[in-house]
């Protein structure tokens, strides 16, 4: 799986365009991985948005994330779920989700990172790494040298979080992050596909270095 450019859609940040909206000009941008992040929507509509997203990304081939509900996940066919620490624990989601589909974990240290591997986590998402506007709840960065230490620990695919932007991706990147999830660098931005391709371009580029 490729996790380069991992976007998170938000309607609070994207400037009045919807979920759909954002995921198609992600998406068109070289976005490897769409999450739908919504904390307001029914389950109804979120399912109906989820749907739309999917088959945004089943045409382009991008992975499809729905963050928090494992059910919605499931019931839209998306290819996997985001869990946080105060959400449904790994362990109890993946006997609920069929083979092959993605569980990604929120970890905020090395143990919580380990423990989400063992309980079978597909990734994990350093949060946040840099302290971040967009999440009211985030606390403080957890740092580079957090993201290092993760990184030596465990071999999952490992995503940064929070903060991150064209200006700092690169280091993210040496730190040892094989991709970096973002909502305002892409999604506030007006143009969201042009800030997609510069975000990959710059992630492309600092792998090609570091690697
Ligand atoms: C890729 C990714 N990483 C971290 C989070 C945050 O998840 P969580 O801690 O459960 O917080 P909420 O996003 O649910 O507010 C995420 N969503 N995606
Ligand atoms: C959803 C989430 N989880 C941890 S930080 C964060 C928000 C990231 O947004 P931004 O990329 O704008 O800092
Ligand atoms: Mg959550």
């Amino acid at each position: 799986m490729v996790y380069d450019l991992y976007v998170i859609t938000d309607e609070k940040i994207g400037n009045g365009r919807s979920h759909t909206e954002l995921a198609r000009q992600a998406v068109a941008g070289g976005a490897d991985v769409i999450q739908l992040r919504d904390k307001n929507l029914s389950g109804r509509d979120l399912l109906d948005t989820a749907v739309a997203i999917r088959d945004i990304t089943q045409d382009t081939g991008a992975l499809f994330i729905v963050n928090d509900r494992l059910d919605v996940a499931l019931a839209a066919g998306a290819d996997g779920v985001h869990l946080g620490e105060s959400d449904l624990p790994i362990r109890y989601a993946r006997r609920l989700a069929p083979p092959g589909f993605i569980i990604g974990a929120s970890v905020s240290s090395v143990a919580t990172a380990v423990r989400a591997w063992e309980e079978g986590a597909d990734y994990v998402a350093l949060s946040p790494t840099f302290a971040t506007g967009s999440k009211d709840d985030a606390g403080p960065g957890h740092g580079l040298s957090t993201l290092a230490a993760v990184r030596a620990a465990v071999p999952l695919p490992l995503i940064a979080i929070g903060g991150i932007n064209a200006g700092n991706v690169a280091e993210v990147i040496a730190a040892g992050a094989d991709g970096v999830a973002v909502i305002s660098a892409v999604v506030g931005e007006d143009d969201v596909t042009a800030a997609a391709r510069d975000l990959r371009d710059r992630i492309a580029t600092a792998k090609a270095r570091v690697r």
